[in-house]
């Protein structure tokens, strides 16, 4: 249900902006240390050219190659150090900013969207994916940068040497560009999309596979889950044979192109041929022996850390997605309710797949009543509770709270006057009497007592070797039955005038059924509430019962009119009691 929009993402420019003074500082500093990497190369060939020359060499030319030399390699070392230090700052300032702005958005998207994700999923993004940005910032615009200064540098160097050699030592490197479209046709991309999707369909089979072993050891259904992965697996390496064969001579060739013995070949073969014709004195031969290696180095760098690129590619589209997410428009200017009658008015919902789940609803909960949402699996029941706390705003028409639209109220307004239980109740690893009192942070132990004892789980929560500050994790594991009574415990103590919540599993212990229908029984006149009904003594003691089927309401009356009637409701009841009341 992701509903980030491409148009929307911001570009990686975008978010790298407020850094591009500090990476051109960590730019010019790699370029000003790899030019100076240049200078002891340089003493070399000078120092060849003195030493080699007929008759004595004059020590002052030779001292001042050596000094010379020395120096560049100190300039390329201070320079280099510091680029890669500053890049490493950079890298950590541009990680804090990933993360501050993810747990910003994240901070503001509709609960419903957080809802839908799994929390490992955020939290690979916010962790994982910023770290894999690592090579992007420290590493790779600094080394790509000299990749191309340095061999420019020798390049120019080189041709006032003798430009025909210097023609003859671009050799190599122009055969492993010419060799580069060969990557490129639509043969070898669609290898490799073929390789791209094969190794998808592996992950994916693994992840399903490890996600549902449970069930898959419960229900037997081993053979076949390793049948999926063992398909795909076959699949891959059919698609990677094929895959390689088409690649693996061109990379090759690439490899054998820019290797050292072929370049110095290549360099040997065309110097031999010039000092034998007398037209390069020897001693020239040096430099292209010493800088030629050095002019495959941007094609060799276009090559290495391409993985690491690639995974960096993928983590910043990810963390785009995120940050692209739509955030809950916050009111200009929140408006203050007044009382807390809820009210929505032609409400229209579908979730990203576009699909109408609510279709136009109209419905009032005045102040202390009871209301039991009923109706068949899928009707829209979940999503309706949910926009009373505004996990989503609606696509159509408007719930009012007090007189003011969820989408004009501040927040805290909205917090403070509607609370909820649902079914996926997230607990902090805190102690339970602080899972209780999130709301209320000051609540004394009393009022957090009363709230578990009307939610029906003080008595589990004694038994605790803890008891109230054992620590969720650690002290204690909960079921979902008993987190649900917990979260109606934290929804009782924050004392909201109206309680949204779906009482699926709330009541799975029949232990504690009672306690919670009668704590419910209590909230009438005294709270507004709307519940996802499942049992029929909630129902029956409803003051309204609305069904809701296909995203529409079909009934609405007092339970009692509703079994008069003799329609859908009518039907629901009479069938839940023939299965003795039960869910
Ligand atoms: N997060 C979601 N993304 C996309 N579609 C969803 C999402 N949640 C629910 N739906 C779809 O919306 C429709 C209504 O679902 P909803 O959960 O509101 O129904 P319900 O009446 O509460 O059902 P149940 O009683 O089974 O919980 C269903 O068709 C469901 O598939």
């Amino acid at each position: 249900m992701s509903t980030a929009n491409p148009v929307d993402r911001p570009g990686l420019g975008a978010l790298l902006r407020p850094f591009a003074g500090t990476f051109g500082l960590v730019a010019v500093f790699q370029v000003i240390g790899a030019v100076a990497g240049l200078a002891p190369l340089l003493a070399v060939v000078e120092l060849g050219r003195l030493l080699l020359q007929p008759g004595p060499s004059d020590p002052d030319r030779v001292w001042f190659a050596v000094v010379a030399g020395a120096a560049g390699l100190f300039v390329r070392l201070v320079f280099t150090a510091a680029s890669a230090g500053a890049g490493h700052l950079l890298d950590g300032r541009v990680q804090l900013s990933f993360r501050r702005r993810l747990a910003d958005r994240l901070g503001r998207v509709p609960i419903g969207w957080l809802s839908g994700r799994r929390t490992g999923e955020l939290a690979k993004v916010v962790g994982d994916d910023v770290s894999a940005v690592h090579p992007f910032i420290a590493h790779t615009p600094g080394d790509l940068v000299s990749a191309f200064v340095v061999p420019l540098v020798s390049l120019v160097y080189l041709f006032t040497v003798d430009w025909r050699l210097t023609l003859i030592t671009l050799g190599p490197v122009l055969l492993a560009i010419a060799l580069v479209p060969l990557m490129m046709t639509p043969a070898r991309q669609r290898e490799q999309a073929e390789f791209d999707g094969a190794m998808g369909r592996i992950s994916d089979s693994v992840v399903e596979f490890v996600r549902g072993i449970a069930v898959v050891k419960a229900f037997g259904g081993a053979g076949r889950a390793h049948r999926r992965f063992r398909t795909a697996a076959d699949e891959f390496v059919t698609t990677f044979s094929r895959w390689v064969r088409g690649v693996s001579p061109i990379a090759a060739g690439m490899q054998l192109a820019l290797s050292p013995p072929f370049v110095l070949l290549v360099v040997l073969t065309g110097g031999a041929v010039l000092v034998g014709d007398g037209s390069l004195a020897p001693a020239d031969l040096l430099p292209f022996l010493l800088l030629g290696l050095g002019l495959t180095a941007p094609v060799a760098a276009l090559g290495h850390g391409f993985d690491d690129m690639q995974a960096a590619h993928r983590a910043v589209g990810r963390i785009r997605d995120v940050l692209a997410v739509p955030p809950l428009p916050e009111p200009a200017q929140p408006v203050a309710p007044r009382g807390h009658r809820v009210e929505l008015r032609g409400v229209r919902f579908g979730y990203d797949d576009g699909r109408e789940v609510l279709r136009g609803i109209d419905l009032v909960l005045e102040p202390g009543t009871f209301t039991a949402l009923v109706g068949p699996s899928g009707g829209g029941k979940s999503t309706l509770v949910r926009l009373l706390p505004r996990f989503f705003d609606p696509t159509g028409g408007a719930v009012t709270l007090g007189g003011v639209d969820l989408r004009d109220l501040a927040d805290a307004d909205r917090n403070r006057l509607v609370s909820f239980v649902f079914q996926d109740v997230h607990l902090l690893r805190a102690s339970i009497a602080d899972n209780i009192a999130l709301a209320v942070p000051h609540a004394d132990r009393e009022a957090v007592v009363q709230a578990a004892r009307r939610a029906g789980i003080h008595d589990r929560v004694v038994e605790l070797p803890r008891g109230y500050d054992s620590v969720i994790g650690e002290d204690a594991g909960l079921s979902g039955g008993e987190a649900q009574r917990l979260a109606l415990a934290r929804a009782l103590l924050a004392d909201a005038p109206v309680l949204v919540l779906d009482e699926a599993t709330a009541f799975a212990d029949p232990r504690t059924e009672q306690a919670v229908r009668r704590t419910l029984s209590d909230l009438r006149g005294e709270k507004t509430v709307l519940v996802i009904a499942h049992r029929l003594e909630t129902v029956a003691d409803a003051d309204t019962v609305v069904v809701l089927e296909n995203g529409s309401v079909v009934e609405r009356g007092t339970p009692r009119e509703l079994v008069a009637r003799g329609g859908k409701f009518a039907e629901f009841w009479h069938a839940r009691r023939a299965v003795g009341g039960e869910r």
